[in-house]
């Protein structure tokens, strides 16, 4: 059974189709655009993420233009949703009070119109993340960013991860992200060896990046984190996802060149990220569609 609870405002059939509705020359600009914006206006993106991700979140999101503030406790975390220009809800190392915190902030974060992202870490491997990721999903995430694991978790297919990560290919579960997006009423990222971005009606693939990626810890949790910086800056939250993870395919393969193992891969990302153009993340998007059609 899907995760996804029942509403009565929320579409239980989900229109999937292909990327012919898409226009990806407009998303890629709408993507290029959202690069350039991060870096002139410096969203403040509120985390409420695992212990394990905070340092590399930060980092990354300082590295590529915008602002965080790890504020998770429900003693204040309501109130900093008031200032904040995106929040992460994030159930990697959940707890009462961590939930209670993302359930303050998600609160406030849709009553100001601003957008939310959720990182449904390991959903599938316990009760408790179940069902609190039921209970955050009627807060209507402006976006869910998770591996083929934990999408498939949501969508109500079981035994697809191994704790944290994906046991599946992200390729292969086109379909049931698009369906899940629809059903929940946002936008869907899968990432993995190719990143797939659905709102259920659209779609986009990124392409590229390193295979080590999976050795850097938190890394999926980091997108999440950039996903929400960009989907402050952008209002084509599609366009803005993918520029999320365009960037950081990008700025991965490019730190790959020199990189001899995953520790010195994790910094040269930061220090390629920090140095991207908006005309990269833009072209990856195209180069990516391109090749999904062919
Ligand atoms: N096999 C791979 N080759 C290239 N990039 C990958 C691969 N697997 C994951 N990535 C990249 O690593 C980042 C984190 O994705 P993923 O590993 O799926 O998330 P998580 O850490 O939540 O499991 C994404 O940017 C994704 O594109
Ligand atoms: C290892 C681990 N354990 C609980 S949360 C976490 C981090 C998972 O990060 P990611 O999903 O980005 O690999
Ligand atoms: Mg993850």
């Amino acid at each position: 059974m899907s995760a996804v609870p029942s509403s009565s405002d929320a579409p239980r059939t989900p229109a999937v189709t292909t990327t012919s509705s898409l226009d990806v020359t407009d998303a890629a600009a709408a993507a290029g655009h959202v690069v350039e914006q991060l870096r002139a206006r410096r969203p403040l993106v509120q985390c409420i993420t695992n212990y394990v991700s905070m340092d590399l979140a930060a980092n990354l999101l300082n590295a590529a233009g915008a602002s965080p503030a790890m504020v998770h406790h429900p003693q204040e975390a309501g109130e900093f949703a008031g200032l904040a220009d995106a929040v992460v809800a994030n159930i990697g190392t959940p707890s009462p009070d961590w939930a209670d915190g993302i359930v303050a902030a998600t609160t406030v974060a849709v009553e100001r119109g601003v957008p939310w992202v959720l990182d449904p870490v390991a959903v599938g491997a316990t009760s408790y993340r179940r069902d609190l990721a039921g209970r955050l999903l009627t807060n209507r995430p402006t976006v869910i960013r998770g591996n083929a694991g934990e999408v498939l978790a949501l969508a109500g297919v079981a035994g697809a991860s191994r704790g944290v990560d994906s046991a599946a290919d992200s390729s292969a579960v086109g379909d049931q992200a698009a369906a899940l997006a629809a059903e929940a009423g946002c936008v869907v990222a899968v990432t993995g060896a190719r990143d797939l971005v659905t709102d259920g009606r659209r779609q986009l693939t990124i392409d590229g990046g390193d295979r080590r990626a999976p050795m850097i810890t938190a890394l999926g949790c980091s997108a999440t984190a950039l996903v929400a910086a960009c989907c402050a800056v952008g209002e084509d939250r599609l366009a803005a996802t993918a520029a999320a993870l365009a960037m950081i395919t990008v700025a991965i393969e490019r730190a790959g060149r020199d990189a001899a193992g995953p520790g010195s891969l994790r910094w040269r990302l930061l220090d390629e990220l920090a140095d991207l153009s908006a005309d990269q993340v833009g072209s990856r998007i195209e180069e990516s569609h391109r090749d999904d059609q062919s």
